[in-house]
């Protein structure tokens, strides 16, 4: 294609995409040296997490590259969010096969640079280096809480209630008409770019006992709850809430708890599944699905019947 440009190396690239998304931030130096170094604040914790995206698996290779900055922002701001903690900062690792091209360099680093005024992030450092294989990217994000303020996978207590902080399921169905599966119709509202709930992180400190994204599938976060705190959770498929686009898809289908299996393990739904005793539950306001209970694992049930989950989402081999 006459016009591409091609891109500059290494530290041109270092240089003319990222150093300006640091914002001036004085921990990145610029990008000029072997790493960031970043002053402890005295009253608060760093909160440290990190998910990566590749082209096949988490997105389609096609989407464009903007957006697919701003889902990997947005993914490691929904962990910060279920954490209940204040997002501060980043790390990157690009991995760019020979056909992305400067332009989608430049796109990327726009949706980067987008993303990151609008959360008030400072990339802070990262690795640049070239793949034969999908493009394939990396994130670490890092936050604060006031000091062990946290909030834990492990916490949930028998008697707890479960909630979920809004719709589940639209972003399986995302998946599915990406993938060209089902119709665009059922696609929610641009739910391909997350929303992480960092709303709610000053309540979620406050009330909850427990919480974690939806990332994997409803019921496997759920699970990773019961697991991390060692109980059991019931949730009632019943009290799922789904938005208008699920629930028109729901009316299409011959199997209703197959279906509505289908939404609460589908996952990418970067919503909050959380528990708190029951007056912080009212407190919080969040639709209840379920209780916590003494046991293990997540039983899953739908118009009074129980229903097999199987693994519960998505799993990585
Ligand atoms: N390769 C790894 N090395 C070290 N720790 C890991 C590795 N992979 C996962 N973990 C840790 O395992 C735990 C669960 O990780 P997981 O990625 O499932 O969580 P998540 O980010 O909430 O889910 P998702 O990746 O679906 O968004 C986290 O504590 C994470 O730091
Ligand atoms: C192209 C394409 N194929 C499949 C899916 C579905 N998917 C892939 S990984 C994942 C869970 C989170 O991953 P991780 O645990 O790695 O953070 C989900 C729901 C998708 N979004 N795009
Ligand atoms: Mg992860
Ligand atoms: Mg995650
Ligand atoms: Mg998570």
């Amino acid at each position: 294609m006459s016009g591409a440009e091609s891109p500059p190396d290494e530290f041109g690239q270092i240089a003319r995409l990222f150093r300006p998304l640091t914002r001036g931030a004085p921990e990145a130096l610029d990008l000029l040296d072997d790493a960031a170094v970043i002053p402890s604040r005295p009253g608060f914790d760093l909160v440290v997490t990190k998910d990566a995206l590749v082209a096949g698996v988490h997105f389609q290779p096609g989407e464009p590259p903007g957006r697919t900055a701003q889902r990997l922002l947005r993914a490691n701001l929904s962990d910060l969010a279920a954490k209940g903690a204040e997002p501060y900062g980043y790390f990157l690792m690009t991995a760019w096969p020979a056909d992305f091209g400067w332009a989608q360099r430049e796109a990327f680093a726009e949706g980067l640079r987008a993303d990151g005024e609008a959360f008030n992030l400072c990339l802070l450092g990262g690795d640049t280096v070239s793949i034969k294989g999908p493009l394939t990217l990396s994130m670490t994000l890092l936050g604060w809480t006031p000091s062990g303020a946290m909030v834990r996978r492990a916490g949930a207590q028998v008697g707890d209630l479960v909630m979920v902080s809004g719709a589940i399921g639209d972003g399986w169905l995302d998946w599915g008409v990406a993938a060209g599966q089902l119709d665009r119709r059922w696609l929610g509202a641009d739910h391909r770019l997350p929303n992480p709930r960092l709303d709610l992180r000053e309540p979620l400190r406050r009330l909850a006992t427990s919480a974690a994204d939806v990332s994997d599938g409803l019921i496997a976060d759920a699970g990773h709850i019961a697991r991390a705190s060692k109980v059991g959770l019931r949730l009632d498929l019943d009290r799922m809430p789904i938005s208008d686009a699920a629930a028109a898809w729901l009316a299409t289908q011959a199997d209703p708890a197959g279906a509505r299996l289908r939404l609460a393990t589908g996952g990418d739904d970067y919503e909050l599944v959380l528990t708190a005793p029951p007056a912080a539950a009212q407190a919080l306001g969040l639709p209840v699905i379920g209780e916590v209970v003494a046991g293990e694992g997540v039983e899953v049930r739908f118009a009074g019947a129980r229903l097999d989950p199987g693994p519960g989402g998505w799993r990585h081999a």
